[in-house]
């Protein structure tokens, strides 16, 4: 027999129920909880042959269609079946009890009373269901609006732990981000070095660290204000973010107008490519007048690159890809050094 067996089936019975029970226009009432009962129970063969009949020309059952299978089909069933029922109703609202005392305390009292009714389901005679149906379907009702509002609590909190989730991330990714250019700040390169300096490189790879600087910035704020030099800084920022793609990479902004670019895994020649590509890409960049779209100014910079030698620490690591870059500076500045 179906359902008969275990608590979590008989409480699968009665989801089922419900749900067919809302697919109607009928009451929630003990009727309709029967009908639709033995018909998803599949224990009343005529019953559902019936039923579905009705479903061809009216697709949401009535009342009186309701009342009707009921009398037709369900009214003069024997004791047996009605005993079944009752198990199965008894089982469904323990079952659900049950669930509901792990749910927490606003369910406790409906839980106490589940209880009672499975009892007096129990120990009265099957005249008296209809009675007991009539409870337990009103108990249902409760049940689903109570069930319904946990679910929204729950969905709630869910979402205001999800918000807090977020808020945290972006808090934590603001310390380690650099406002103007919204590439990591020292601090984040700081962390990401570290991270990258625990990693081993892969065979045949070493971590690479280019280090940036624009060439003459200082001409640049005299010559067209601070507010244009943020301008620059915040467009490179962006030439960066989109011109560096490698996996794993990081840009950051190590201060002033010197920026870190981290390349995990890599070789010199990559690193020298990435670059080259920065290089080239900021010389072409054209600062233009936001009203007339004049072109303004145009910028150039200098690269150090230096990949890591083995067990060398971060300040180390630095100051060789700053030694580069002071001597591409000193060698014509718009060029890429390699440290030795
Ligand atoms: N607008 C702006 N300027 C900054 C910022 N941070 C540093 N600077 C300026 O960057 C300039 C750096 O100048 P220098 O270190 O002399 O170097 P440079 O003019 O770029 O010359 P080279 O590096 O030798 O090519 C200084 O004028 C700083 O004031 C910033 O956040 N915004």
């Amino acid at each position: 027999m179906l359902y008969t067996e275990s608590k979590e089936k008989s409480a699968e019975l009665l989801r089922a129920v419900l749900a067919l029970m809302n697919q109607h226009s009928a009451a929630f009432n003990p009727v309709t909880y029967a009908v639709c009962y033995e018909y998803v129970a599949g224990i009343n063969g005529r019953l559902n042959q019936a039923f579905d009949h009705f479903t061809r020309t009216e697709a949401r059952l009535s009342d009186n269609t309701m009342v009707r299978l009921y009398r037709e089909h369900i009214a003069g069933i024997d004791d047996k079946t009605m005993e079944r029922i009752s198990g199965d109703m008894q089982r469904v609202m323990t079952g659900m009890s049950e669930s509901a005392a792990r749910t927490g305390n606003e369910a406790g009292d409906f839980t106490q009373h589940l209880a009672g009714l499975s009892q007096a389901l129990q120990s009265s005679g099957t005249e008296r269901l209809g009675l007991h149906l009539g409870q337990a379907l009103q108990q249902t009702e409760a049940m689903r609006s109570s069930a319904a509002a946990l679910q929204a609590q729950v969905a709630a909190s869910q979402r205001e732990i999800e918000q807090l989730r977020t808020d945290l991330q972006r808090a934590r990714e603001d310390v380690f981000m650099d406002a103007l250019t919204r590439v990591l700040n020292r601090k984040g390169l700081d962390h990401k070095m570290g991270q990258l300096l625990r990693t081993p490189p892969n065979a045949g790879t070493q971590h690479a660290l280019v280090m940036l600087d624009i060439d003459h910035f200082k001409a640049i704020n005299d010559g067209h204000g601070h507010l244009m030099g943020d301008r620059v800084l915040s467009a490179l920022g962006e030439l960066l973010r989109l011109s560096v793609g490698e996996a794993g990479s990081t840009v950051a902004r190590y201060g002033g107008e010197e920026f870190a670019i981290l390349l995990p895994h890599a070789t010199p020649a990559l690193a020298k490519e990435v670059a080259e590509r920065v290089r080239l890409r900021t010389k072409a960049l054209k600062i233009r007048h936001k009203q007339t779209n004049e072109v303004v100014l145009t910028l150039t910079l200098s690269a150090g690159v230096a990949t890591q030698q083995h067990g060398e620490d971060a300040t180390a690591w630095i100051a060789r890809a700053d030694k580069a870059l002071y001597q591409a500076k000193e060698s014509g500045r718009d060029r890429v050094s390699l440290a030795a």
